[in-house]
């Protein structure tokens, strides 16, 4: 056959020989550059599976599936302390991994937020969460830093008191008809105290003993927000999918951002003293436009900034104590030796109910080691908060990394790693009281549930507090048991946070029961 054979045209132009070919290029390009990515790019000295090395869809796929959380557990235990998770992904395990990548060190710059992970809200405003830039994000921490000092949070203490009590007294109410679902009953409390804190009315959740349409919203839009961040690892999907996305959904996102800002502007029209967030927040007076007037700069926050912030503060506040109230709660029942010796702690403790002050829980060894526990065997945030290493590379856990690439100390895994925890798996809260031989070598510096460093939790003193005054009043109050249906409650999903069904127990009002106190 010649050149010019008349033949060869047709095979060469054929749409369908053209399509192979195309095919066959592509797939050539991708198996070489995912081998290059692999086994030769700059990060591929450091261990992992290979295909989530070449490829973001692995670990989006893990995500998704709500199981993201085990698949980093056993990599971490594969691999070892730091494990390749994507073409440009690193995870740590490691107490030095979470204290390079979180605080400021010396010579090193902080790591900024990724921002995939972290998207703004309806109203486009950066808030003390998503804000990258440091010097805005340092005036909304110093602003909003004012409501959870120690000064702050005991002029709070009657406000949580309140809540506290009102605890109590619907859970007695329902005692007395049957079992109850406590889970729902933490978030009530947490939700109500957020919400009055920052609102500066409650969501009425104890009141109706039963969630506010905010808060529902919240809960119910954790698995699509969690799609929604796999699906923005991939932003050429993203711009595909997104216009998919029913205007229904998008609709609802709007409308809980709304009811936030309705809700800030009405507590913003009181004339109030009250020692909530907004009052400490604002002190030095808002402005109304969004844009920065030198003079202002440093001491405001404009409205559009309040809106912003509350409406990621309430979910940040509440969604995390109330869920370790839950996880604390199901592991102290399922654990009768520890549910004794706490609840013997609290009433030989106090002589009365009145004397369960925010002082005097933080005092109390047995329920502290608890609480550490708790945090570590089900810690309510659960995944991984990324970061990207700065310009010029850094050392993160005694190795370079270069710049652009994502990193994040993983919670769940780093909490049951056997490298960090001796019997990972099995909740021992005297680990945490220094006595005990078998856990010399736990490495309790990994623990943070509450992250660290200057984006470490503003909250935590007030979670705290809060986590102590219910669990206390709760066990000085009532004598508890897990019904049967909630026996593996704690085989959950992880959808960005955990998918919790209900935690149903059978609650014996001590009054009641003839007990007294
Ligand atoms: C004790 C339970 C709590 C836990 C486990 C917890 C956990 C966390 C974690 C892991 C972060 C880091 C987030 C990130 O880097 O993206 C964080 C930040 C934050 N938390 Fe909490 N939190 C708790 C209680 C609270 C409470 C009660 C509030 C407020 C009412 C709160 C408000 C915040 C805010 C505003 C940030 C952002 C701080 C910043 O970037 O400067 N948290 N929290």
């Amino acid at each position: 056959m010649t050149v010019n054979d008349a033949t060869t045209i047709p095979i060469i132009t054929s749409p369908q020989h053209l399509l192979v070919i195309g095919v066959f290029a592509f797939l050539s390009w991708y198996l070489c550059s995912a081998i290059y990515t692999a086994y030769f790019d700059s990060l591929s000295k450091y261990p992992g599976p290979k295909l989530w090395a070449t490829s973001r869809i692995p670990s989006q796929r893990s995500v998704v599936s709500g199981h993201h959380h085990h698949d980093m557990l056993a990599l971490h235990k594969q691999y070892g302390n730091t494990v390749r998770v994507g073409p440009n992904e690193l995870a740590f395990f490691s107490p030095e991994g979470f204290k390079d990548i979180y605080t400021k060190r010396a010579g090193h710059k902080l790591p900024p937020k990724d921002r995939s992970h972290y998207p703004l809200p309806p109203n486009g405003v950066d808030n003390i969460v998503t804000a990258n830039d440091e010097a805005y994000h340092a005036r909304h921490r110093r602003l909003l830093g004012y409501a959870f000092s120690e000064k702050a949070l005991k002029e709070q203490e009657p406000i949580l008191q309140g809540y506290v009590d009102l605890f109590v007294a619907r859970l007695r109410d329902q005692a007395a008809r049957g079992p109850v679902d406590i889970k729902s009953f933490f978030n009530f409390v947490i939700f109500d105290i957020t919400g009055d804190l920052m609102f500066g009315e409650s969501f009425g959740c104890l009141e109706e003993s039963k969630l506010h349409p905010w808060v529902e919203l919240f809960f119910s839009a954790a698995k699509a927000y969690s799609y929604l961040i796999a699906v923005s690892q991939f932003p050429w999907v993203k711009s595909i999918l997104e216009p998919l996305i029913p205007r229904k959904v998008v609709q609802e996102g709007l409308d809980h951002f709304k009811l936030t800002a309705e809700k800030v502007d009405k507590r913003l029209a009181m004339k109030t003293e009250r020692p909530d967030i907004i009052s400490f927040a604002l002190r030095n007076g808002m402005r109304e436009g969004h844009g920065l007037l030198a003079s202002e700069s440093e001491k405001t926050m404009s409205r559009a900034e309040m809106h912003s912030n509350a409406y990621v503060m309430i979910a940040a506040g509440s969604e995390e104590p109330a869920t370790h109230l839950s996880g604390c709660m199901y592991y102290l029942l399922v654990h009768p030796q520890s549910l004794n010796r706490l609840t013997h702690e609290i009433r030989t403790t106090f002589a009365s109910e009145t004397d369960i002050t925010m002082s005097a829980v933080a005092n109390l060894p047995f329920l502290a080691a608890v609480i550490e526990e708790s945090f570590r065997i089900y810690s309510p945030f659960v995944t991984s908060l990324t970061r990207v290493v700065p310009k010029g590379g850094d050392t993160i856990a005694g190795e370079y990394v270069p710049e652009g690439t994502i990193v994040a100390a993983h919670l769940y895994a780093s909490f049951h790693s056997p490298n960090n925890f001796a019997s990972p798996e099995s909740f021992l809260p005297e680990r945490w009281l220094g006595t005990d031989a078998r856990f010399k070598n736990d490495r309790r510096d990994v623990l943070h549930p509450a992250s660290l460093g200057p984006r470490g939790c503003i909250g935590k003193a007030l979670g705290y507090a809060e986590i102590r005054l219910v669990l206390s009043k709760l066990l000085w109050n009532f004598d508890l048991e897990l019904c049967d249906e909630s026996r593996n409650w704690v085989h959950q999903e992880v959808y960005i946070i955990w998918d919790k069904p209900a935690l149903m127990v059978r609650l014996r009002d001590r009054r009641v029961a003839g007990k007294g106190y």
